[in-house]
């Protein structure tokens, strides 16, 4: 019998050949997991835990028992209670650094098709209208302003490659200073300015009780009614019934959404049916490349804790395990 048992509760791979392979020479078993019934059923002898957006909430973690180390494999790591897990000394740890370029340019192919209209524009002449004059004008890149929700890792890789095309950027992040959002020729402005003065909004701010439906109706009220939004963050950065009823009376003209807050959606999801929403299926982060990194580097931090080394990216700084 392996020393250590892991199991690996994740909807954003199909079978754990990576995890295995970069275990190797490892004493452990490791498991794929494919719902929450499985998951209570091995709960009580993990070691360890690697999952993706599967809930790690109270109950879950009540049912481990001898688990030093949750890994989320992604960034953003808010379906895990990091706090329960913290009082039961599990150590906490995402995987910080393995899709900021993937984001960042699918960030910049979403602004670009919404400002640009390419999927509006593709889809009148498949249906026969060869017409540039048929959609709402178009407006150049260069008179735009791209304002930043968050200035963290991705934001700034956003503004990093949006500058050659002459947009002026403005990012509002309590939490960086003004001369860091200097260097890459951003303007930190607050947040009320981010909202009136912007042209297009991309967000990029960690989910939390703080920035939950961080963009409402009364946030949508105060936007140019030219103005569109971006958010490759999480989809309930966003109150969606706010954004449909906003986007249907012309108070924003258009936006695209990698996250949403249900995924997959409904099918009558009232969003998916606007010419002026752009939606892809949380498929920012994905690239060949990154999905190995993420997938190897989640098997490593896990390595680490349980051979009593300091793990690299613990987001629960309370929890320590001896
Ligand atoms: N669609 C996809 O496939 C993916 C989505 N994501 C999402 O992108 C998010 C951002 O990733 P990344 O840039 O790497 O994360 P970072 O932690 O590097 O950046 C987030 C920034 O937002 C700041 N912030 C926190 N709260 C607020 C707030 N209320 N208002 C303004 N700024 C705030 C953070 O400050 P501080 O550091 O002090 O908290 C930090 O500077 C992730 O949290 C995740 O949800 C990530 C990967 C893939
Ligand atoms: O890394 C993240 O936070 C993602 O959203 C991709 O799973």
């Amino acid at each position: 019998m392996a020393k250590y048992y892991i199991p690996v509760w994740s909807s954003i791979i199909k079978d754990i050949e990576i995890e295995k392979q970069e275990m190797a020479g490892f004493d452990a078993e490791v498991e794929f997991i494919r719902d929450r019934e499985e998951f209570i059923k091995v709960a009580a002898k993990a070691d360890a835990v690697i999952t993706a957006d599967s809930k790690i909430d109270r109950s879950i973690i009540g049912n481990l028992v001898k688990c030093k180390i949750i890994v989320r494999q992604g960034i953003g790591f808010d379906n895990i209670d990091i706090k329960a897990a913290a009082e039961k000394n599990i150590i906490v740890c995402n995987v910080p650094d393995y899709c900021t370029d993937e984001v960042s340019d699918h960030t910049i192919a979403l602004i670009l098709s919404l400002v640009r209209k390419v999927p509006v524009y593709s889809g009148l002449v498949k249906n026969g209208i060869w017409d540039i004059k048929s959609v709402s004008p178009i407006r150049r890149l260069s008179t735009l302003i791209l304002g930043l929700a968050g200035f963290g890792k991705i934001a700034r890789e956003v503004a990093r490659k949006a500058k050659p095309f002459g947009f002026r950027i403005m990012a509002f992040d309590p939490y960086v200073s003004p001369q860091l959002a200097g260097e890459y020729g951003v303007d930190l402005v607050n947040f009320e300015d981010l909202i009136k003065e912007s042209d297009i909004i991309s967000i990029h701010v960690p989910l939390s009780k703080e920035t939950l439906h961080l963009f409402d109706k009364t946030k949508f009220n105060l936007m140019k009614p030219t103005a569109y939004i971006v958010n490759t963050g999480r989809g309930p950065l966003i109150n969606e019934k706010d954004l449909y009823e906003a986007l249907k009376n012309n108070r924003l003209a258009g936006a695209a959404l990698d996250v949403l807050e249900q995924e997959p959606p409904q099918k009558d999801n009232p969003l998916l049916a606007l010419e002026n929403v752009i939606v892809t299926p949380h498929a920012a982060f994905y690239s060949e490349e990154s999905y190995i990194d993420l997938r190897r580097k989640a098997v490593q931090e896990v390595k680490r804790v349980l051979s009593n080394q300091p793990p690299l990216n613990q987001v629960n700084k309370s929890a320590s395990v001896k």
